[in-house]
């Protein structure tokens, strides 16, 4: 047995003969900084509106009166301070950062903020991305946060897995679109999280369908929705579909996220909510 134990080997990194429990993977965050609960927001494949889905939830957790942040864990495609309308660089505090705050009081930390060119590509490899996460949680003071919403990266790589068995996770929300592949897609996501014993809260099945403004029939631009299907293959409870909104990507784009008007994304936030607990 290791000099000094305490019988917590979860915590403790020795290689010890009286293990009793692998070691936890989990990193300490600031003491500075206390979070109630953390979503991972993921997607199997890129381009499906996961960070515009990630930032309305984060501003609709935020108008329900939840205190917010949003960690923008997607390295090498940050568009969560454009979203914003921020580019300032946060402040700094001996070896750790203070997260920046939006106009209406949303944490955030993301890569674009500590990059004086934020048109040049991060190029790095997958394990010093990983590291950057990490540190987005460890060395940023976040200060007290109900809900924090985690951007990944599109698919199953390093950053995901990172997320899942670094940050204490309470679940996982997928963003994707209606197409054929979709099924195959989420169930990637599906699994990789099923795997890491992270549960899934709901499906946003994003750009679902058009709404003619004229006639107000409902088209579907990419094909059928697959929400249903995906229900029953994957027992997902809680699911919203989310139309193309030409609007909102506008104010994505003008860094208005904030002005966006009231969405499905309310009633999918207070169901997830009272799901967590
Ligand atoms: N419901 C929507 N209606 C109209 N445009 C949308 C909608 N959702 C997202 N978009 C637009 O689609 C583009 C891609 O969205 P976004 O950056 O959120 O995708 P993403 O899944 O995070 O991409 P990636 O994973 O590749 O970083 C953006 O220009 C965004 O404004």
């Amino acid at each position: 047995m290791a000099e000094g134990c305490n019988h917590n080997c979860s915590s403790c990194g020795e290689s010890c003969s009286s293990r009793t429990a692998p070691q936890s993977l989990l990193e300490v965050p600031h003491e500075g900084t206390k979070i109630k609960h953390i979503i991972a927001v993921i997607s199997g494949k890129g381009g499906v509106g996961k960070s515009s889905v990630t930032t309305s939830l984060a501003v609709t957790l935020n108008r329900l009166g939840y205190k917010t942040a949003v960690l923008d864990a997607d390295i090498t495609g940050p568009s969560i301070p454009t979203a914003f309308g921020i580019n300032e660089e946060p402040e700094r505090g001996g070896d750790f950062l203070y997260a920046v705050e939006t106009k209406t009081g949303i944490k955030m930390m993301s890569i674009n903020l500590l990059i004086e060119d934020q048109t040049a590509p991060v190029i790095w490899r997958g394990p010093i991305i990983a590291g950057a996460v990490k540190q987005f949680y460890t060395d940023v003071v976040w200060g007290d946060i109900d809900y924090m919403l985690v951007d990944c990266p599109p698919g199953t790589g390093d950053v995901p897995l990172t997320v899942f068995q670094s940050l204490p996770v309470d679940g996982a929300v997928i963003v994707t679109t209606p197409q054929d592949l979709v099924s195959l897609i989420v169930e990637k996501a599906v699994r990789m999280a099923d795997d890491m014993g992270i549960r899934i809260l709901g499906l946003v099945e994003n750009m679902s369908y058009f709404k003619c403004p004229d006639c107000g029939k409902e088209h579907s631009i990419f094909g059928e929705s697959k929400v249903e299907e995906i229900q029953d293959r994957f027992g997902i409870e809680t699911v919203v579909k989310l139309p193309i909104d030409p609007a909102l990507a506008g104010l994505m784009d003008e860094g208005k996220i904030e002005d966006m008007p009231e969405s499905k994304l309310k009633e999918f936030a207070q169901t997830i909510v009272g799901k967590i607990g």
